[in-house]
């Protein structure tokens, strides 16, 4: 049996369990015998603990063969990175830090950080999250990071041969380090709105126990994580009502949150394009991206390097789901061990080229 099987086997049931249960309003996440997700908890009652396990795990397999874990492939993959430059971006929820039952406590442990750190001294490196620059910068707390929030629409990023020919919204502002960056914030117009729109959300839901909202600046997110099932469709509703008053706005599912989002053309993948193009990360296909995340939302981004032919698109996930990515990890774990493995093979190639 090859490595990559092997290592499903260790798989901690119960997280994939809720990641199935996570991604249950995904048609089509799941490959093979589980391709309804709902089904396999409806059979799976009547299964043997060990058979859900073992179906699971099956399919697993089967869809990592067309999506090898990026661990396992680690040295093939740098074997043809050649004099390339790597840019590292990263999504934070389920990529950098488990996904919790509060979004307020979704820390990044102290070893990712260093690991991080390291990662961010040999290679420009960024975060795109769907939360708000600052509230990822607060885990985060790494001065060598770059920062985008509210899932692309608010880029913080060095103020570096900048090709500002066709962009109309960003401006040059100094960060709290005292150097210049630019900030490009395409929704910025939306934020009374969002702001109206997140008092009525408050307002409104506060009598379903559980229900979460949280302002990510330029877009909205309702966690229900923590709401009882039964309350789910109240939930909804709500959303949906406040949401139709806003015509400009369109709802977005990640996993157990429902987003509302400024209906322009501009997402993780539009964010990735422009820091690629824009901002002396190196275009003309010097720079060589390698994009991590878990989300649908990242989705957008690995659509980009597939299309431009550039870079490795990883996804996050232990169940099957219908992704573009090309390679995969786990879990947050499985990230940091990636990442460590980068900035060692960095500091090996450093140290050949010196001896
Ligand atoms: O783009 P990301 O960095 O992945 O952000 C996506 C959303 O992540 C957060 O919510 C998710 O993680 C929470 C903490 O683990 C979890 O409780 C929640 O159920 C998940 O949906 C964040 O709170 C959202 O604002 C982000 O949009």
């Amino acid at each position: 049996m090859c490595l990559e099987l092997l290592q499903v086997e260790h798989q901690d049931m119960e997280a994939i369990s809720e990641e199935i249960d996570d991604h249950e309003n995904e048609v089509q996440i799941v490959s093979g015998s589980l391709q309804d997700p709902s089904h396999v908890k409806q059979t799976s009652e009547h299964e043997s603990r060990d058979n859900k396990e073992f179906s699971i795990e099956a399919a697993y397999a089967a869809w990592m063969v067309k999506h090898p874990s990026a661990l396992n492939r680690f040295d093939q993959m740098m074997s043809t990175v050649m004099k390339k430059k790597i840019v590292v971006f990263l999504d934070y929820d389920g990529t950098l830090s488990p996904i919790v039952d509060d979004p307020n406590r979704a820390f990044m442990s102290d070893s990712m950080r260093s690991i991080l750190k390291e990662v961010a001294q040999y290679f420009p490196t960024c975060i795109i999250s769907g939360r708000s620059r600052e509230k990822v910068y607060e885990f985060v707390r790494l001065s060598n990071v770059y920062y985008v929030g509210s899932h692309g629409l608010d880029i913080m990023a060095p103020n570096k041969s900048l090709n500002d020919a066709n962009i109309t919204f960003h401006e040059k502002t100094i960060d709290e380090k005292g150097n210049e960056v630019i900030l490009y914030q395409p929704a910025q117009k939306y934020s009374p709105k969002i702001e109206k729109m997140f008092k009525e959300l408050e307002e409104k839901t506060k009598e379903i126990q559980g229900a979460m909202i949280e302002n990510n600046k330029f877009c909205i997110s309702v966690h229900f994580r923590r709401v009882n099932k039964e309350n789910w469709s109240v939930l909804e509703e709500q959303v949906m009502a406040i949401t139709k008053k806003y015509s400009d706005f369109h709802i977005t599912r990640g996993r157990k949150v429902v987003e509302i989002r400024p209906s322009i053309e501009w997402d993780k993948g539009k964010a990735l394009e422009y820091l690629l193009d824009n901002l002396g990360f190196g275009s003309n296909g010097t720079a060589f991206p390698l994009y991590i995340g878990d989300d649908r939302t990242d989705e957008d981004a690995f659509k980009v390097l597939q299309s431009r032919g550039q870079g490795y698109p990883i996804v996050v996930s232990s169940i099957p789901k219908d992704t573009k990515a090309s390679y995969s990890l786990r879990d947050p774990s499985d990230v940091s061990s990636f990442l460590l493995r980068l900035s060692r093979w960095k500091i090996n190639s450093l140290d050949r080229l010196v001896s």
